[in-house]
């Protein structure tokens, strides 16, 4: 087992990585929670496979479950899911001393700490993280959001978890291309955290060497996530460079209507952005074959047309790292040493074009 414990303020949690996990749900959460109810957050695609047994082991261990599943994909991180779930607590007379479990990926863990921070002014709050992205992630930090149109992540919280389960047992019912996405992230993670681990993400070859060393890529990226969160929780100083790649990745996310999962729009956004850090001087020129080769090994995309359009530009406005039209952008000097480059929303059509 490796736990990894994140401390942000008073309080401290754990994130306990084992691929026996699954059969002792109701245990690992009693060690942190006393009794209570339940509102067991899950997915039209995780639910049918994991919830009647979570279901059981929790009620067994003492706990009320109530279930609510919500349509699998990016679609339900939305305020009129976020709002239906909160009203559903409501309903069943949810109280302080009650908890909000997420059982699923990134999306069910984002809208599940929006529902468990909002309801009565904040809830416990416990992930199950089912998908690769939410094993490597988006299960760590506290970062609660939703979706507005096409805005990615406009309304959200920084409301941390009791208590994060990683099994990678979760992932053999999860597709190649779900797998694919959340190994995006893991690249990221590696090109910030420095030669060591980004010389074990060029050692993944494909999509099986993925799946094989599942858990010990996850214990290095919450690792590194963890120690980010702790020292930078509310995204003043460097828990931005977590944003390597979604600035420009972002933008294009939800301009592509769903064709493109979120690992892969950030896997397009880190070469796009890396590319033209190169050609301004800022990033040496072996970053892109680095990243690319990495990227490219287990299918992600690197390129789109959606970059450069006018809707794209327009994106770029609601990037949180826009502070009075200057956008913070996250390049890489080197592998390990990331820096803000500040750039102009006016000049980014130039940047754009400098390739
Ligand atoms: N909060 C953060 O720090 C953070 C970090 C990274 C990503 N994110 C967010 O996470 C989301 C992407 O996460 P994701 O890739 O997990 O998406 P997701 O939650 O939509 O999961 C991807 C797909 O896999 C399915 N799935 C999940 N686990 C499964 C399993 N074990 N077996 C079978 N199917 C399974 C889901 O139903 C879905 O269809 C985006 O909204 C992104 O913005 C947040
Ligand atoms: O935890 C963080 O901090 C991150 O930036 C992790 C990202 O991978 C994640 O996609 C996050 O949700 C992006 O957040 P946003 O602040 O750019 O909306
Ligand atoms: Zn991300």
């Amino acid at each position: 087992m490796t736990t990894v414990t994140v401390s942000v303020g008073q309080q401290a949690y754990d994130v306990k990585i084992n691929d026996t996990l699954h059969t002792r749900i109701g245990a690992e959460i009693a060690s942190v929670w006393t009794p209570r109810q339940i509102a067991l957050i899950t997915d039209s695609h995780v639910g049918p496979l994991y919830l009647a047994e979570t279901t059981r082991q929790l009620e067994a261990a003492g706990f009320q479950v109530l279930p609510l599943e919500v349509p699998a994909g990016e679609e339900s991180k939305s305020l009129q899911v976020a709002g239906d779930l909160i009203s559903a607590l409501a309903e069943y007379g949810f109280t302080r001393g009650d908890g909000v479990v997420a059982l699923g990926g990134g999306v069910i863990g984002d809208l599940a700490g929006v529902v468990a921070s909002l309801y009565m002014r904040g809830i416990g709050y416990i992930q199950i993280a089912t998908s690769l992205t939410a094993q490597v992630d988006s299960s760590v930090g506290g970062k609660t959001a939703v979706n507005l149109g096409a805005t990615k992540n406009i309304a959200g919280t920084f409301y941390q978890p009791n208590l994060v389960l990683v099994d990678q047992t979760y992932l053999e019912t999860l597709t190649d291309r779900d797998l694919v996405e959340g190994y995006a992230e893991v690249v990221k993670t590696s090109a910030l955290a420095g030669p060591e681990f980004f010389g074990l993400t060029g050692k993944i070859q494909n999509i099986t060497d993925i799946r094989t060393h599942a858990q010990a890529l996850s214990a290095r990226a919450i690792t590194y996530k963890a120690a980010v969160v702790m020292a930078d929780e509310k995204e003043a100083g460097q828990r931005q460079f977590l944003n390597f790649g979604h600035t420009l990745g972002h933008a294009i996310e939800l301009l592509a209507h769903g064709e493109l999962r979120h690992g892969e729009a950030v896997s397009i956004g880190m070469m796009a952005l890396t590319e033209r850090m190169v050609r301004v001087g800022v990033s040496p020129a072996d970053l892109v074959p680095a990243l690319q080769s990495r990227l490219t090994a287990v299918g992600l995309p690197i390129t789109s047309d959606l970059l450069g359009t006018p809707a794209f530009f327009d994106r770029l406005v609601n990037d949180k790292k826009n502070h009075a039209g200057t956008l913070n952008l996250v390049a890489l000097e080197d592998i390990g040493q990331p820096i803000i480059v500040p750039k102009a929303l006016s000049a980014m059509p130039e940047f754009m074009a400098s390739i």
